[in-house]
């Protein structure tokens, strides 16, 4: 890797293997799978991708709906294996996808921040320490001792996005997360990201208002049924793009 580069993309290729069929019950499937019955379909969600990202960089992801968009931060954060080519990534990643996907929905929300600061890789005493500031950004303090089933989705993003952006990682993953909540919270996130970006993290950020993007990045990577139609100054690519 290049001194100013922190995430390389090299010809990323991800195929997903959909049942062809219909199958009624798990008794089926099981007699289907023995006998070989079951076909798949195979189907790439990315096709050959290939960017890289300097340090510093805010890069946004675009395009239309199953692009590949969020397979791309997946393959990235390493929660899915390419099939084809390499990813490299030279830092400390914070992956905010799916919030509060690691929640115990039995658990009180207090509970579930030590719970998820623990999955993140914090010991009690940091959690301890940041406890408060979770509590205050969140705006949960009356529902700390609620189980977090009780919470609405907005909710548990809120707690979920409060934990996962205490410390300044080298790069930041965003998955649509600025889409939930409402509008007062979506600002709040919006300037913490920027926050984070001034301290020099770098972001990799999906969503589906180029505005938004336009607010937060400096580069896009627009991607079209798997492949990357283009990549650079986001500028010029958002023009293009709102105009497609
Ligand atoms: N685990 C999976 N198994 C099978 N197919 C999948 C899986 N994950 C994603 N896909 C398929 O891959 C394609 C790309 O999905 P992806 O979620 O990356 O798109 P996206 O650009 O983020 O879409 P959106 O804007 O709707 O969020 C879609 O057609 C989707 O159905």
């Amino acid at each position: 890797m290049e001194n100013q580069e922190i995430v390389r993309v090299d010809q990323v290729s991800m195929k997903f293997s959909l049942a062809s069929e219909r199958v009624d019950s798990f008794k089926e499937y099981v007699i289907k799978t023995i006998k070989r019955q079951l076909s798949y379909d195979e189907f790439w969600a990315l096709k050959d991708v290939s960017f890289s990202v300097s340090r510093g960089d805010a890069v946004g992801l675009v395009g239309l709906n199953g692009s590949g968009k969020s397979t791309m931060l997946k393959v990235i954060a390493g929660v899915l294996k390419p099939t084809k080519g390499s990813v490299t990534v030279g830092g400390s990643v914070a992956p905010l996808i799916e919030l509060g996907a690691g929640f115990d929905m039995d658990l009180t929300a207090e509970e579930n921040v030590f719970l998820n600061g623990a999955l993140l890789g914090y010991s009690r005493q940091e959690m301890e320490r940041c406890y408060e500031d979770i509590v205050d950004f969140s705006e949960l303090r009356d529902f700390m001792n609620t189980p977090v089933k009780n919470f609405s989705s907005g909710m548990v993003s809120r707690l979920g996005f409060s934990i996962a952006t205490i410390g300044t990682p080298d790069i930041l993953i965003v998955d649509e997360v600025l889409s939930v909540g409402d509008f007062h919270f979506q600002t709040k996130c919006q300037n913490r990201i920027k926050e984070m970006l001034s301290k020099g993290t770098t972001l990799l950020f999906v969503s589906h208002s180029i505005e938004q993007v336009e607010s937060l990045c400096n580069k896009i990577v627009w991607l079209e049924k798997g492949s990357l139609k283009m990549f650079g100054e986001a500028k010029g690519i958002a023009k293009i793009y709102s105009a497609s």
